[in-house]
This record gives structure tokens, C-alpha cells and sequence, in this order.
């Protein structure tokens, strides 16, 4: 059982304030959507929760069972779909998926790498017949969606997971979210997607300007 805490924390860039101060609690099992116009601090937050960035002020704080976990536990419990995430365009989705796969010491049989393609509804053939520098948008984020599956992380930090999928696409992403949740995985969830926002138990709404 993970347990996010914010407590008062306010984020600033270069004596910008972004939002703050905020409080809020996330909890394993449970959809938490963070919304807000562009440039409210959505991305930011999923950044404070991952501590890949430092509060300007507050503290935020990722706690299982035994306590408060440290940066190099907390690693361990996260998977991430974002904008900020590139593949390689020189490698195949196979080779994308064994290297970001790798770096966790997950290996891949041919069965759960085809299973993973169909889980994403991206086609063998067409993710085996070019480097992923040549597929379109919305086949590399199914791709990074397919990574997140597969990293069996118990948070996950989506930031606007549905960005670039089709009607289908955006379908796949709302029954993976559903059933993540159901196993108990922490889902944080950047969006501007009303359909998005539905899947979630909380909201967060940061204010902006
Ligand atoms: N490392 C940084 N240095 C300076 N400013 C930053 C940094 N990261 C974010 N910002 C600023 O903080 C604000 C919030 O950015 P963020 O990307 O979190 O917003 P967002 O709500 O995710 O936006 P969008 O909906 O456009 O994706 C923006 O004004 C951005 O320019």
C-alpha cells in the first residue's frame, strides 16, 4: 500500500510561483487526475511525486508499509508515460522495449512482447517493419504505454497519456488505467482530456495564473 503525500508545498521557477501551497494525499488503488490550463503545473506535479524535482517549499513524500521510501526505492515503484520520454529512433519497438526494460532487470519472452503489442493494439507487423524513428505519433506512444505495461510498477505517472491516440487508442488507455487501478497501482494522471478526468476517483485542479 503507497501512500503520496503533498504537504504545503508550493513550486516556483525563478521566483514564478507555479502553484502552491498545496496539500494532497494519493493512495494506491485509486485514479487521482491532476488538471489545469496549460502551463499550470500538471507535468510539474508528476515530476514532484517521481522526485525528479525538489519543492520549492513543502515536502512531498512517497510512503509504503514500512515507511517513508527513499529516492532509490521509490524508482523502483514508478513507471512513467510522458512527453519528456523518447525512444530511440534507431532501434525497433523489440529494442526500445528490451533496453527501457532492461535498465529494471526485466527481460522479455517473444509470447509476453506479442501479447504486449496486442494489449496496446499496435500490429506486429507494423511495429517489426521499421524503426520506431519512422512511426507515427500515436504508434510510439502506444509503444511507451506497452513499456509502462510491462514494468509491472505499482505508481504510475501518465502525463496526458491519451495525447495522439485515435478514439481506440484513448479506449485502450481508459480500460489499462481501470484495470491498474483495480490491481491496486497508484495512477496519477496529467490531463486536459474531459474523458481522461472521468476515470478519476480525485482531482486535483491546479488554479494557474
Ligand atoms: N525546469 C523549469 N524551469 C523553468 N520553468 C519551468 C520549468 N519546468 C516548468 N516550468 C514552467 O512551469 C510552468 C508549468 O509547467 P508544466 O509543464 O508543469 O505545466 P502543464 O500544466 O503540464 O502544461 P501543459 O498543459 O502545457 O503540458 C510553465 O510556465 C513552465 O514554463
Amino acid at each position: 500500500m503507497i501512500t503520496i503525500e503533498f504537504s504545503e508545498v508550493s513550486q516556483s521557477f525563478h521566483g514564478r510561483q507555479i502553484f502552491g501551497p498545496l496539500s494532497a494525499k494519493l493512495h494506491s488503488g485509486r485514479i487521482t487526475a491532476v488538471t489545469g490550463c496549460n502551463g499550470s503545473g500538471k507535468s510539474t506535479f508528476l515530476k514532484l511525486v517521481g522526485h525528479l524535482l525538489l519543492p520549492t517549499k513543502g515536502q512531498v513524500t512517497v510512503s509504503d508499509a514500512d515507511g517513508i521510501l527513499k529516492q532509490a526505492e521509490l524508482r523502483e515503484h514508478l513507471a512513467m508515460v510522458t512527453p519528456e520520454l523518447r525512444l530511440y529512433d534507431r532501434l525497433t519497438a523489440r529494442e526500445n522495449m528490451d533496453f527501457f526494460l532492461g535498465l529494471r532487470g526485466i527481460s522479455l519472452a517473444d509470447a509476453a512482447y506479442r501479447q504486449l503489442l496486442e494489449r496496446v493494439e499496435l500490429s506486429f507487423k507494423a511495429a517489426n517493419a521499421a524503426y520506431t524513428g519512422e512511426f507515427s505519433t500515436g504508434m510510439r506512444q502506444r509503444l511507451k504505454m506497452a513499456v509502462l505495461l510491462a514494468a509491472q510498477a505499482d505508481i504510475w505517472l501518465l502525463d496526458e497519456p491519451g495525447a495522439n491516440l485515435d478514439e481506440a487508442g484513448r479506449a485502450m488507455v481508459a480500460r489499462e488505467v481501470r484495470a491498474a487501478a483495480r490491481q491496486n497501482v497508484l495512477v496519477a494522471l496529467a490531463t486536459n482530456d474531459p474523458g481522461e478526468e472521468a476515470l478519476a476517483d480525485e482531482i486535483i485542479a491546479l488554479a494557474g495564473d
